[in-house]
């Protein structure tokens, strides 16, 4: 069975997607599947360091589109980089983000426009687009209401954003998910680690039985 899919984790803050992707990276290796986890932005040393020019809470004098043309630009690089390579390989791809957070968050929560993020977006990678991706679907407050309770990792510009800029966000996946669904599938992300684990888990079993 063929198993170099490109799977990409979308959602809000705190959407639980990072760690979901460290349970199921697990259980595929265990599974004998080779698995490249990786993220976005970042996963390679040159969009790491846009990353942190992006998320530095001191850059609140970004402009919306230089936000934009930055994330790209880090998508570019890890995509030629990392994730083809990896693919040709025969590699099965997990990608803690990717263009479907711009879409939501640049294209629709900021205003720019899905159309015109998604045509930048197509400058960077041409019409590479995930085999399957993973909505994790969350209220934002709860999402960010877990991130402040865990405190874990120092808040971004983009965590510090008002809740009504975050549930723009949520409203931006589900008008990308009515542009794309068939590769789009939402999962509840407010119910226990295992339950979601397990709808995931589901998801890229059936869309390895349809490769
Ligand atoms: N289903 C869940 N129920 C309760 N807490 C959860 C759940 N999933 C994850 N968490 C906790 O919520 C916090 C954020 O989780 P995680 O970092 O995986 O989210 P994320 O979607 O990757 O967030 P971000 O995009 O903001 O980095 C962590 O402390 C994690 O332990
Ligand atoms: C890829 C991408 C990301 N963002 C935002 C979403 C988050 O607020 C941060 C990344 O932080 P995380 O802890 O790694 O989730 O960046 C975005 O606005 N646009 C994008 O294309």
């Amino acid at each position: 069975m063929k198993s170099n899919l490109f799977i990409t984790f979308e959602g809000p803050e705190g959407a639980g997607k990072t760690t979901i992707l460290t349970r199921i990276t697990e259980r595929l290796r265990e599974n004998n599947i080779d698995v490249l986890a990786t993220r976005e932005p970042g996963g390679i040393e040159i969009a790491e360091k846009i990353r942190e020019v992006i998320l530095n809470p001191e850059n609140t004098a970004m402009d919306e589109r230089t936000e934009a043309l930055l994330y790209a630009a880090a998508r570019s690089q890890h995509f030629f980089e990392k994730v083809e390579p990896a693919m040709k390989a025969g590699k099965m791809i997990l990608c803690d983000r990717f263009i479907d957070s711009s879409l939501a968050y640049q294209g629709y929560a900021r205003g720019i426009g899905i159309d015109e993020v998604l045509s930048i977006n197509e400058f960077a990678i041409g019409k590479r687009m995930p085999d399957l991706t993973i909505l994790f679907d969350l209220n934002p407050a709860v999402g960010l209401a877990r991130i402040h309770a865990h405190n874990e990792r120092e808040l971004n510009r983009l965590d510090v954003e008002s809740l009504s800029f975050h549930e723009k966000v949520r409203e931006g996946y589900h008008e990308v998910v009515k542009r794309y669904p068939n590769r789009i599938k939402v999962v509840n992300a407010d119910q226990s680690v295992e339950n979601v684990v397990e709808d995931v888990w589901r998801l890229i079993c059936e869309s390895l039985d349809e490769k």
